[in-house]
């Protein structure tokens, strides 16, 4: 990229979280990833730099050892002329949810993140004009704690995303509770898998969003956007997997199309042999949760069919869900039991400020730094060096539980002989696949009080909401069979 000559009018608005806003080339397959601050939240432009180099650097010496080579993309800090940021910021504010509005792109160092286009990444290498599918996911925790420190007893049985839809619909962020749950996705069985995805493409939330050629064809910005419409996507769909057979339109086709669409997705998910260090961090079974969430309305349909739990966890080891799971699970202890420890780090640090550097708390994010992380000891010494190893384990851990996936899938030509590249059958065509990890930025030390009081408040909402209501059914029910059982006696 030539950071010299960068037009506004090249670049187009591509979609934006919390923290970034992403911009992507007309052309190529590069995308530049903006930081955002709220208004009057003013950073230094070497503040910005080294921000950004941080998140390079966790993605390099932390990331790719954890997840593996080929499913991380670090990109490279970029300098761009502050004119063509201004100009950029302008054209694309029209197009910005007003839900992230709340936020502005920074426009006054100049410096972003430049990445490939991971929703058109070419497996091609000749063929740029090829159709490309991209599936982005979102799948959150997919673990249920185990860790003693747990107060609520709750929090052994259903997950967190299941708890937390009670209150962000509760809140207005969104309008209904999703029948998606992680544990169901990491589950590695299939059936469950399918299910997880049919939620997800029920009600997207910010978990799903689906790309032709780079353009945005599925997926909601907000409580407001308009419900997902199955007909609209499978019309988009049919293409890919259906090239060739003039399979009719309507309800049938439409359920055939997504169908097919969930059958590939869960295959590739499954898919996987790059190697990374996640088995470094296995944990062993002693400290696993239990295989399924009681919210989930999969499990709770086996239960009233009177079946067993399914099965524990039977992902693949070389697949990108295992490894995102290994990674999440460096959360030992919950943020129960890992606030007192930040608290000792705290402590230590009002005492001794000048030792955050030494802590690396704010990096740099090296090989030293991946080197600690390695100690799952849960055997408290009481030393700050203890505290800090588990609060570095969290930090990394819960950026593992906001990642996203994303599937880039491109049809195969019938006469295509095989390459290196791996291949994804379907029913009726076949797709070259790569899979890829995104927003891999490290949580930051600051926000675990934050989680601490979340934590707190997702338990107690659902508590008082569900849990209860759930309590009076049940009662409910056992008073009829009381009852019930009375009247028999009475006979
Ligand atoms: O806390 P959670 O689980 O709500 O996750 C937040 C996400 O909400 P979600 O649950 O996915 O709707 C949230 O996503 P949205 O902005 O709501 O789309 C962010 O990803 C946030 O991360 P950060 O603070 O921007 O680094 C996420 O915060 P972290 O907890 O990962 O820091
Ligand atoms: N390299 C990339 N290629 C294509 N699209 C990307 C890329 N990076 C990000 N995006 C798109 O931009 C969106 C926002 O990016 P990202 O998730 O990194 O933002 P964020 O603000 O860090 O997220 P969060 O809300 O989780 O903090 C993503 O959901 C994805 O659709």
């Amino acid at each position: 990229m030539d950071e010299g000559k960068m037009d506004e009018n090249e670049w187009r608005y591509h979609g934006e979280g919390n923290k970034s806003l992403v911009v992507a080339h007309a052309q190529r397959c590069v995308v530049l990833r903006f930081l955002k601050f709220p208004p009057n939240r003013k950073k230094t432009s070497e503040e910005i730099f080294q921000h950004l180099q941080n998140i390079v650097d966790f993605g390099k010496n932390v990331m790719k050892e954890f997840l593996g080579e080929n499913y991380v993309h670090c990109g490279e800090v970029v300098q761009l002329p502050l004119d063509f940021v201004k100009q950029l910021c302008l054209k694309i504010q029209c197009e910005r949810p007003e839900s992230r509005c709340d936020k502005d792109l920074d426009t006054l160092s100049g410096y972003a993140l430049c990445l490939p286009n991971l929703a058109r990444l070419q497996t091609y290498q000749f063929a740029e004009r090829r159709p490309i599918l991209c599936v982005e996911i979102k799948p959150k925790c997919g673990f249920i704690p185990s860790s003693s420190d747990v107060t609520h007893e709750l929090k052994h049985r259903v997950c967190r995303y299941c708890m937390h839809q009670h209150l962000k619909v509760a809140t207005g962020k969104w309008k209904q509770i999703s029948k998606y749950c992680p544990l169901d996705l990491y589950s590695g069985n299939k059936q469950r898998m399918y299910f997880a995805l049919k939620s997800l493409l029920q009600e997207a939330q910010n978990n799903l969003k689906i790309f032709k050629n780079g353009e945005l064809i599925y997926g909601c910005k907000d409580a407001r956007s308009p419900m997902a419409d199955w007909s609209e996507l499978a019309h988009h769909l049919k293409p890919f997997f259906f090239p060739s057979n003039g399979l009719a339109s309507g309800p049938h086709c439409t359920r055939a199309v997504i169908r097919e669409l969930v059958r590939v997705i869960t295959r590739v998910l499954l898919s996987g042999s790059d190697k990374g260090r996640a088995g470094a961090l296995r944990s062993g079974p002693g400290l696993r949760g239990p295989p399924v969430c009681e919210a989930s309305p999969f499990s709770r349909s086996l239960r009233c069919q009177g079946k067993n739990t399914p099965e524990r966890s039977g992902l693949p080891k070389g697949c990108l869900l295992y490894k995102t799971l290994q990674v999440q699970m460096l959360d030992l202890l919950d943020i129960e039991g890992l606030y007192p420890l930040y608290r000792r780090v705290e402590r230590y640090l009002e005492e001794f400020p000048e030792e955050r550097k030494t802590l690396q708390i704010d990096g740099p994010y090296d090989e030293a730094f991946y080197q600690r992380l390695l100690d799952l000891s849960t055997e408290d010494d009481g030393t700050v060096a203890f505290a800090l190893t588990k609060v570095q384990q969290y930090r990394v851990a819960m950026t593992a539980k906001d990642c996203s996936i994303m599937i880039a899938l491109s049809p195969c030509l019938q006469d295509a002989s095989s390459d290196q590249r791996p291949v994804v059958p379907s029913s009726r065509s076949r797709f070259a696949f790569s899979v890829s990890v995104l927003d891999l930025d490290l949580k930051p030390y600051e926000s675990i009080p934050h989680q601490y009081k979340l934590d707190s408040k997702i338990v107690n909402y659902y508590l008082k909401t569900v849990h209860a209501k759930d309590a009076t059914v049940m009662s409910t029910r056992f008073k009829e069979s009381e009852d019930c059982t009375l009247v028999l006696h009475k006979v």
